[in-house]
């Protein structure tokens, strides 16, 4: 069946069959301004609630996996409430701690509280130890997937470190508790399925009795920028993080201070909207690049730079340039495996082929990111292959047609950057990108209407 093509340039909508993504036909020519980062916010949040004092949360971004994260750390006994809202922006979250239980007594069995972890890897990955220490007990699950999503090896070091933990067969739904502040000391772990199961445990380790040392045993770590956005998060509210050792993390007992923090702009989902410039021939600026920065989601710049794309970072944000074709790359995304599927819709757009290496991993995410891309390009004409640690995407002719999203934000956003060139281009369930990006349709229409006409 031939898909229905949309007018170019119409305002797109949700059809029976899905969003129309829009296809201009001429050069997208935009300034995005992209809410704040889904891993710091939460990182934040974390660590707002482990504090000793109340903290202010600036441009958080307030999504699916924020939310989440937000009633999580209510339903344990912290406060998360609106502040004020600069002019043009988002509210601040003020958070008052929780209450922090004395390590020497041991409290009163509790009934556990429910917390929905939604499809959120940050809340399911992060929030099991924060229970452990808070002197309460959870039983923590979410959407189906969620159930499916590794977490084994966090789990098992958590009950090493002297909590109680009962899984269903290795994965969640879960319950923790901790008749009284788990001791800590050293734990070891596997964490090549995710680098969460590190960041989990880091951020709640100076809570622990000893404090905690995590040892990772196995292959290598993914997303490394993330591990080290975790211990520079920890260092900025002065906890004591020894990461010298190469896979060992020391985080010292002691205290944990307040934040008063700008949240940077989500440099992961910048992504779908740089690629805009290369998919039509046209510039993307988004304004608040941070000049450094621990986000995996900085990559972006090399990436789009070795696809064939004039890349400039100012001080006041980046702006990618394209002109004629998009190369294919050879690429290790092991660090950076956010950006793959976005990656991924470049390539199927390139006059060459690509490998995407070590990411492995990413079968683990929302969905299994290897298979998913792999069927949704083939299902508009293309090829793809799946290896076993990632992609080769050889460019074909490709035709409109349904792109599903596996309940992916990802998956959903790099539909739309095919669409960009595709006509056609149905995308499933794009509500998905709730998940990190709430007005995902909005931004994406008010970019594709602010190109100029030729
Ligand atoms: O800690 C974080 O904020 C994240 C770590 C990474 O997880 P994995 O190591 O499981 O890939 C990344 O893909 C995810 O989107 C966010
Ligand atoms: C893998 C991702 O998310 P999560 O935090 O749910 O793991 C992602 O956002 O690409």
């Amino acid at each position: 069946m031939t898909p229905p093509v949309p007018t170019p340039s119409s305002p797109s909508g949700p059809t029976p069959a899905g969003w129309a993504a829009p296809t201009p036909g001429r050069p997208v020519t935009a300034t995005v301004r992209l809410p704040g980062s889904k891993s710091l916010t939460n990182r934040y949040l974390v660590l707002a609630a482990l504090a000793d004092e109340p903290s202010r949360l600036r441009a958080p971004l307030r999504s699916r996996d924020t939310l989440l994260m937000a009633e999580a750390l209510r339903s344990l006994g912290a406060e998360v409430r609106d502040g004020e809202t600069p002019s043009g922006g988002v509210a601040d979250w003020l958070v008052t701690p929780l209450p922090r239980p004395d390590p020497a007594t041991v409290p009163e069995p509790q009934e556990p509280v429910e917390i929905d972890c939604g499809l959120a890897g940050t809340v399911m990955r992060f929030l099991p130890a924060v229970v452990a220490v808070s002197g309460r007990a959870a039983r923590l699950s979410g959407d189906p997937r969620l159930h499916e999503r590794p977490i084994a090896p966090l789990l098992q070091a958590l009950r090493d470190a002297g909590a109680e933990v009962e899984d269903t067969a290795g994965f969640f739904p879960a319950t923790v508790r901790a008749a009284r502040v788990p001791r800590g000391g050293e734990v070891s772990l596997d964490a090549g399925a995710s680098s969460q199961f590190l960041s989990g445990l880091l951020l709640a380790g100076a809570r622990m009795r000893e404090g905690l040392v995590v040892r990772h045993v196995g292959d290598e770590v993914p997303s490394r920028p993330h591990v080290r956005m975790t211990v520079e998060n920890l260092r900025d509210v002065g906890v004591v993080v020894d990461d010298s050792e190469d896979l060992v993390w020391r985080v010292s007992p002691g205290p944990v201070g307040g934040l008063d923090v700008d949240v940077e702009p989500d440099l992961s989902n910048a992504g779908p909207f740089l690629a805009a410039a290369l998919a039509t021939g046209g510039q993307v600026r988004v304004p608040g690049w941070p000049q450094q920065t621990t986000q995996a989601g900085d990559t972006l710049r090399d990436v789009l730079d070795a696809m064939g794309a004039d890349v400039r970072l100012e001080q006041d944000g980046l702006t990618v340039t394209h002109e004629g074709e998009v190369y294919g790359v050879d690429l290790d995304l092991h660090d950076a495996g956010e950006i793959a599927p976005t990656v991924v819709g470049l390539a199927a757009l390139a006059v060459s082929p690509s490998r995407l290496r070590g990411i492995g991993h990413l079968r683990g995410h929302e969905t299994d990111r290897l298979e998913a891309l792999a069927a949704e390009v083939r299902g508009l004409g293309g090829e793809v292959d799946v290896l076993e640690d990632g992609l080769r995407i050889t460019p074909r002719p490709l035709h409109g047609g349904v792109w599903r999203s596996y309940a992916d934000h990802r998956m959903a956003t790099t539909g739309a950057v095919i669409g960009l060139r595709v006509p056609g281009v149905l995308v499933e369930d794009v509500g998905t990108t709730a998940k990190t990006l709430p007005d995902f349709v909005g931004m994406w229409d008010a970019m594709v209407a602010a190109a100029p006409a030729r």
